[in-house]
C-alpha cells in the first residue's frame, strides 16, 4: 500500500521490550529448541513470528482496510456492529471506552468474521461494506484460511506441551463451528506529538478470544511489562507477526498460559504523523464451547489447577457469552459509569468479575 512507504522507522532511543522470535517453519519442523521457546513466550507476554508465510495475503488486506476506511462515513455506519455485543462489521472511532472514566476511543476498524469468509457467496453472520466483498474470495479467504493454519499450527504445539490429548485444543475451536473468529483491519489517524501517552487509541485489555496473529507497521502497540506496572512499545519488525495469547488460552490451561495485557497508543515520535493501520486475525473458541480448566483431558493443567484457589478458572459461561459481555461492556453507548468498564475485562480481573 503506498501509505506504507517511506514510513519513518521506529525510534531508536524509546525504550521497547523486546519479544521473543519464533521461527515458524521450524515450528512446523517440530524443532524441540523452537517449542520450548513459543512455550516459554506463551506463558509470558507473547512473541514476535517469523515465516509464517502470509506477508502477500496482509498487504493485500491492508488494501481492503484501506479501500473500506475510505467509504463516507455513512455507508460504513450501515454495517456497524451494534450495542448488543456482535463484534462483526464496521466500528467507528469513539464508539468504544479506553478506560474506567469513558475515555473514547480513536480507532476505527472493520472485523470480518471467519464465518462469513469461509461461507462467501452464503453468509453465517452479517452483510459486509461492498469493499470487503469484492475482496471476500481473493483477498479475505485466504487471508482467513492461511492464519487459521497458523494458528492450528500453534494449538497444536500448545495442547502437546500442555499434555492434551492430540487435536483437544483444536476441537474447542472447529472450523465448522460458527465462533467468534475474525479478521479485524485498523486504522488510527495521525496524532502527532503533544498527545498524551494516556490517550490511548485502544485501552488497556487482554484478547478476548485464544491467539492473535497481529500485523503492525508503525509503533504504538505498549505491553505490561510482566511483574511490573509499567507499559513498554514493542518494536514491530518487517515481516514478523505479533502472536498474542487471549483469556481462553489462560482458561483452558488453568493459568499455565498468560494472556498479557496490552494498549495501543500514538505511535513514537515521527511516526505519529502517519496514520497506523494494524491487521490482526483472532482464533476464539466456538460459541458452544466453555471456558474451563482442560484439567480432565490433562494431568498438566490438573496439577496447576489444583494450586489454584478453588474454581478460579471456572468461569460458568460459553465462549459465545464471554465474548459479547466484554463487546457489549466497552460500547460507549451501553456505559452507565465505571461499572460498565469493569464489566468488559477479562483474566486480568477477579473471578468475581465473569
Ligand atoms: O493495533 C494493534 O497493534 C493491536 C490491536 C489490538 O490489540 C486488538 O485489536 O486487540
Ligand atoms: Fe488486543
Amino acid at each position: 500500500m503506498a501509505a506504507f512507504a517511506n514510513l519513518p522507522p521506529f525510534p531508536d532511543d524509546i525504550p521497547t521490550h523486546p519479544l521473543l522470535v519464533v521461527d515458524y517453519d521450524l515450528l512446523l519442523k517440530k524443532d524441540q529448541p523452537e517449542i520450548d521457546k513459543l512455550w516459554k513466550a506463551a506463558t509470558e507476554l507473547g512473541f514476535c513470528l517469523k515465516n509464517h508465510g502470509v506477508d502477500e495475503e496482509v498487504n493485500q488486506m491492508f488494501e481492503m482496510g484501506a479501500e473500506t476506511m475510505s467509504l463516507p462515513l455513512d455507508e460504513k455506519m450501515k454495517y456497524e456492529q451494534g450495542d448488543e455485543g456482535m463484534s462483526f462489521g464496521y466500528k467507528a472511532a469513539g464508539a468504544n471506552a479506553t478506560d474506567e472514566k469513558g475515555t473514547l476511543d480513536t480507532v476505527e476498524f472493520i472485523n470480518v468474521a471467519k464465518d462469513d469468509a469461509l461461507a462467501w457467496p452464503g453468509k453465517v453472520h452479517r452483510d459486509y461494506p461492498p469493499t470487503v466483498n469484492a475482496r471476500m474470495e481473493s483477498t479475505v479467504r485466504p487471508f482467513v484460511e492461511k492464519s487459521l493454519a497458523v494458528n492450528y499450527t500453534l494449538l497444536a504445539v500448545l495442547g502437546e506441551r500442555l499434555g492434551l490429548p492430540a487435536g483437544a485444543l483444536e476441537r474447542q475451536h472447529t472450523r465448522e463451528e460458527p465462533s467468534g473468529s475474525e479478521a479485524r483491519c485498523i486504522k488510527n489517524p495521525p496524532r502527532p506529538g503533544g498527545i498524551s501517552e494516556e490517550r490511548a487509541a485502544i485501552g488497556a485489555h487482554t484478547d478476548f478470544g485464544s491467539l492473535s496473529f497481529l500485523h503492525n507497521r508503525l509503533g504504538g502497540l505498549q505491553v505490561m511489562v510482566p511483574g511490573t506496572n509499567e507499559w513498554q512499545y514493542v518494536r514491530p519488525i518487517p515481516g514478523h507477526a505479533i502472536c498474542n495469547l487471549g483469556d481462553a488460552m489462560t482458561i483452558f490451561s488453568g493459568g499455565l498460559l498468560r494472556s498479557n495485557l496490552h494498549r495501543v497508543v500514538p505511535p513514537p515520535k515521527e511516526q505519529g504523523y502517519y496514520e497506523r493501520w494494524s491487521l490482526v486475525f483472532f482464533t476464539r473458541p466456538g460459541h458452544s464451547a466453555i471456558l474451563r480448566p482442560l484439567s480432565d483431558e490433562s494431568p498438566i493443567i490438573a496439577e496447576a489447577v489444583a494450586k489454584l484457589p478453588s474454581g478460579k478458572y471456572d468461569t460458568g459461561t460459553t465462549s459465545k457469552e464471554w465474548f459479547a459481555r466484554r463487546i457489549k461492556n466497552q460500547r460507549i453507548k451501553n456505559r452507565t459509569g465505571p461499572e460498565t468498564w469493569r464489566a468488559s475485562r477479562g483474566t486480568e480481573h477477579q473471578p468475581s468479575a465473569y
